[in-house]
């Protein structure tokens, strides 16, 4: 009989200079979901240490294309500025496009917000739920990295939820409300309103 393949694996490290300084990049891959993930990591750190991290999920659009109809560009550039300030940190870069529905659905779904949906109501039409991240990885490109406990950057308390869920420790949260423009404070709003995001009033005014 064939072993069986587990669903989580890492695969292999390499130097990864960046603009903000040099980070390692480690590839992951989920076997069942057939995707590949990377988590970069800069500085050293103890096992016991609280580290600094994000989880990121991927965004064509906004990542690689400069888009501001949402945040996610201005996020991961804080996120890595921030890491690097602090001497030591990881970013969790999932391949989670649109949510986990996908780029194609999500360009879907911006068509049918620009004909007046929310985001949320968007992905209901197409006949996905809001949100179908995963977030099993995380697990083991922690475990990998030697991190048990985290100050974990984002709004979204289902990260939080979902690490802490499998025996991480989210020691702390740092909010991370950059790349709010005039292009995107609606869709912030319904993120905050629908998703449960935790972003400061004033900043949607
Ligand atoms: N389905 C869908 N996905 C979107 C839309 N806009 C952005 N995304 C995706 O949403 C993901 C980012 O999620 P967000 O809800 O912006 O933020 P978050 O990751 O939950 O929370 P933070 O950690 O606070 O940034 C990325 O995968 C984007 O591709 C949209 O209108 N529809
Ligand atoms: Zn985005």
């Amino acid at each position: 009989m064939k072993p069986k393949l587990d669903q989580y694996q890492y695969v292999s490290s390499a130097k990864l200079p960046t603009h903000w300084g040099k980070f390692y990049i480690h590839g992951f891959i989920d076997n069942k979901l057939a995707q590949e993930h990377v988590a970069l990591s800069y500085g050293e750190w103890d096992p016991d240490d609280v580290v600094l991290i994000r989880i990121h999920s991927e965004c064509l659009t906004g990542d690689a294309l400069f888009s501001s109809r949402c945040d996610c560009g201005a996020q991961l550039e804080k996120a890595l500025e921030n890491i690097v300030q602090q001497g030591k940190g990881v970013l969790l870069y999932l391949r989670q496009e649109g949510r986990g529905i996908g780029l194609l659905n999500k360009i879907r779904a911006y068509q049918l917000q620009d004909e007046g949906m929310d985001t949320v109501e968007a992905n209901e039409h197409l006949g996905f739920d809001a949100d179908i991240r995963d977030y099993g990885i995380c697990k083991l490109m922690l475990d990998k990295l030697n991190i048990k406990n985290v100050n974990l950057m984002t709004n979204n308390p289902k990260k939080s939820l979902a690490l802490t869920n499998m025996g991480i420790n989210v020691a702390q949260r740092t909010p991370i409300d950059h790349g709010i423009t005039d292009d995107n404070r609606n869709y912030i709003r319904t993120k905050t309103e629908k998703l449960g995001h935790q972003f400061d009033k004033h900043l949607l005014k």
